[in-house]
């Protein structure tokens, strides 16, 4: 593996809950990623997933294993990994340019600096003419694009994005997915995304993993073909490539599998 790669390494995490009783919220999981892959995960609810991506940010500390990324332990947050929310992590009250310029402001980049790069970042994310605006002008996508260019703006080697389109009506998730592919392309950034649906998950995936509860861990890793397509193909007409509803329905029952027995419906 080369030098700027991830390494997630034997990381479990258990909570102790009060009254004694505790939770394994992820149990030996391991995984490598090379510098620019894109690793979209899935799983049923509880399975760990905000849990992994929250200890590879270093928000949380495991309780054993490590993260690695360019042969560092992680041992804290770092602009190197950059996190977009689901929403809600934006200054409301600054305008779209201070949102995305905030990471190298407080740098100490010249303001010269931040203004072409903030410029150039808005281009790429389609929000040039909104520069101006404060957030709580902005629609759900458009603040999203915001978070998306303020991630970016810190040029962090790790893009960690959990359920970043799960509030997104149909239409503008369908958009902010090829914008998340043209971006992943361009940049060559490792991405992690954590989503709630398969669909995103077969799309924005080049490696995609389904976890499993109780203990959180890994049930089975996919190398997929269509997140490489969909940068230059229309999503619409990758979706319609084969295999892809066949990954389709194969994930979907091994999922709804999952939930049933999480329900005790099932032996
Ligand atoms: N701070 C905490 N204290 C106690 N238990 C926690 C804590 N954070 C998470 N858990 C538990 O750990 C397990 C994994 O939670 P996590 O949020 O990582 O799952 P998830 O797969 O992201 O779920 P969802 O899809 O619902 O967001 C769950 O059982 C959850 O209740």
């Amino acid at each position: 593996m080369d030098q700027s790669s991830l390494r997630i390494d034997n990381v479990s995490m258990t909570f102790s809950l009060p009254g004694g009783n505790s939770i394994e919220a992820l149990k030996d999981v391991s995984l490598g990623l090379s510098a620019g892959e894109l690793l979209s995960v899935l799983g049923p609810s509880g399975c760990g997933k905000t849990t992994l991506l929250n200890i590879i940010a270093g928000f949380l500390a495991p309780t054993a294993g490590k993260i690695v990324l360019n042969s560092h332990e992680v041992t804290g947050p770092d602009p190197e990994r950059g996190m977009v929310f689901q929403r809600g992590a934006l200054f409301e009250w600054m305008s779209v340019r201070k949102n995305v310029g905030f990471g190298p402001a407080m740098k100490g980049v010249p303001a010269k600096e931040i203004r072409s790069r903030v410029d150039e970042l808005l281009e790429i994310v389609g929000l040039h003419e909104f520069g101006d605006k404060a957030i709580y002008e902005l629609s759900g996508g458009m603040q999203q694009r915001v978070a998306l260019a303020r991630c970016l703006a810190n040029d962090p080697d790790v893009i960690l994005m959990d359920e970043p389109l799960g509030a997104l009506d149909a239409l503008t998730r369908e958009k902010m997915q090829s914008l998340i592919l043209k971006i992943w392309k361009n940049t060559g950034k490792t991405v992690i995304l954590i989503t709630h649906s398969v669909e995103e998950a077969l799309l924005l995936g080049q490696r995609l993993l389904v976890m499993a509860p109780r203990p959180g861990r890994i049930h089975k890793e996919y190398k997929l073909p269509f997140a490489e397509m969909g940068v230059n193909t229309d999503l619409r007409d990758v979706k319609k490539h084969p295999d892809y509803g066949k990954k389709r329905e194969e994930i979907l029952s091994m999922i709804w599998e999952m939930e049933e027995e999480i329900m005790g419906r099932k032996e």
